[in-house]
């Protein structure tokens, strides 16, 4: 019987294994930021231990960074944070894009671009958005500080083999929708538990037409599902990608890792322990109106009522959702107002999502009522879109151009949203107090977001596109 390619680079991985106890499995790539190193170096300086494989590990400074008036840092824990990595990866040899570097940027962006992420890898970070690199075909998941410890001093870690579930996608993907739509309706539609205790593999039609970067949005917000990591089957699109980067195999090694990545697919007859089917065309794009990625509707949609569900705990968590969002039962969602607008964050600020939303911004203004940033995801992303001009369209339409790093996806730098505003972001958590306490987060596409800049309130880009050119 043929295997998936979840059972494929897992069993390459193991190191140990015993009855009744979880698998060593051994780590190719460990990536480091700021927030959830610190205690895991001390850990291994207090211990005399070292950085056992420096240059298996990377290191970038993300969330703390600042986006604009670079390099001063106002707030101390987060200068802290900064100034720790700095001499953290200088006393343990491990390479580090730090502020101001030219690889820096998000840890989940630099990665796929700098070719460290490749197929049948399995790669850990202290970050739960790790399951981005999983549109590369590798095993990527978050890891907890001790654990980062653990992995920085042994390159190994202890992991209960995860079930394997498939989520295919078929069909043909609409016209102007987007990967972010998909991911949102296989959210809303199987419920932010589904994965759990699963690694799952995004397979289908409408999956393998997406490009790497569109494949990443997907993995990115497959631990929103509840798993524990997604991924895509490597195939020609994949290793297109990866060649020619700074860090990616070369020449004829590059030729032997191609044959090696392509034979990790999941072979005709794979078999999965859950299966879950979706249809592309059904999909449209896609606004959150709730506390959690699965609180999402099609745009043409309106905001549910109590009738909609019939479990009492359901209509109740509506009614919190809805109380802290302020928004009314049955509201059409294009009838929302919004104040914020966020392009950004590991899931949507690549050039190609950079591209997308400047493609519907063009020639137009952002609405008087809206603020709205636009944030790229690394330093080079940034580099290669004011390359192609974009920085001018987005400045045109009054959007501020930031510096990369994580920004408004997370406020733990200074892009907050104010309490009782609403944005429409392009990022993967809707949470209450994400963006800033009583910050209200909507989750939509770049194209999405760009539209309802324009606007002032939400609309669907397809129509929005036609109607005012
Ligand atoms: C700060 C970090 C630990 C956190 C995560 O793990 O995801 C952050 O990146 C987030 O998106 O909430
Ligand atoms: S961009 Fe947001 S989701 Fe991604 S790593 Fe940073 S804080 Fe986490």
């Amino acid at each position: 019987m043929g295997k998936n390619i979840i059972e494929k680079i897992w069993d390459k991985h193991v190191v140990y294994q015993e009855e009744g106890k979880p698998d060593l499995l051994y780590i190719d790539l460990h990536l480091i930021h700021e927030v959830t190193s610190p205690q895991a170096f001390e850990g291994l300086r207090i211990n005399g231990r070292k950085v056992r494989r420096p240059d298996l590990s990377f290191a970038t400074m993300d969330h703390n960074v600042p986006t604009k008036n670079l390099p001063t840092i106002n707030d101390p824990i987060a200068r802290n944070q900064i100034e720790t990595l700095a001499k953290n990866a200088a006393e343990f040899g491990v390479e580090l894009a730090g502020m101001g570097h030219p690889d820096q940027g998000i840890v989940h962006v630099i990665g796929p671009e700098l070719g460290l992420t490749q197929p049948g890898k399995t790669i850990v970070c202290g970050d739960s958005h790790t399951s981005t690199h999983g549109a590369f075909g590798a095993i990527a998941f978050g890891i907890g500080t001790s654990e980062v410890e653990h992995v920085m001093s042994t390159q190994t870690l202890w992991q209960n083999k995860p079930k394997t579930m498939e989520i295919r996608v078929e069909g043909e993907l609409p016209v102007g929708v987007a990967a972010k739509d998909i991911i949102l309706a296989i959210i809303s539609k199987f419920g932010i538990g589904v994965g759990t205790g699963h690694i799952v593999e995004f397979t289908g039609e409408a999956i393998h037409k997406l490009s790497m970067e569109e494949r990443m949005t997907i993995c990115n917000m497959s631990i929103e599902a509840g798993a524990k990591a997604g991924l895509v089957s490597p195939d020609q699109i994949t290793v297109d990608y990866i060649r020619g980067r700074k860090y990616a195999p070369q020449g004829e090694k590059f030729e032997e890792a191609t044959a090696y990545w392509l034979s990790l697919a999941s072979d005709e007859d794979a078999t999965y322990d859950e299966v879950r089917i979706i249809k592309a065309e059904e999909i449209e794009p896609i606004i959150t109106w709730g506390t959690n990625p699965s609180m999402g509707s099609g745009v043409s949609q309106n905001v549910p009522t109590q009738a909609d569900y019939q479990d009492e705990s359901d209509r109740a968590a509506l009614r919190k959702a809805l109380a802290y969002m302020g928004l009314e039962e049955g509201q059409p969602l294009t009838s929302i107002d919004i104040q914020y607008v966020f392009i950004g964050s590991c899931t949507n600020s690549r050039l190609s999502d950079l591209r997308a939303a400047a493609n519907v911004i063009q020639g137009r203004k952002v609405h008087e009522n809206v603020t709205a940033i636009v944030v790229p995801g690394s330093h080079s992303t940034k580099k290669q879109a004011e390359a192609e001009g974009l920085d001018k369209i987005f400045i045109d339409a009054g959007f501020e151009w930031r510096e990369s790093g994580c920004s408004m996806c997370l406020a733990m730098n200074d892009d907050v949203v104010p309490a009782g505003k609403r944005c429409a972001s392009t990022s993967n958590r809707n949470f209450e107090g994400r963006q800033g306490a009583g910050a209200r987060t909507h989750l939509v596409s770049p194209p999405m977001a760009a539209a309802a800049a324009i606007a002032g309130h939400f609309v669907d880009v397809r129509e929005f596109v036609k109607e005012t050119v």
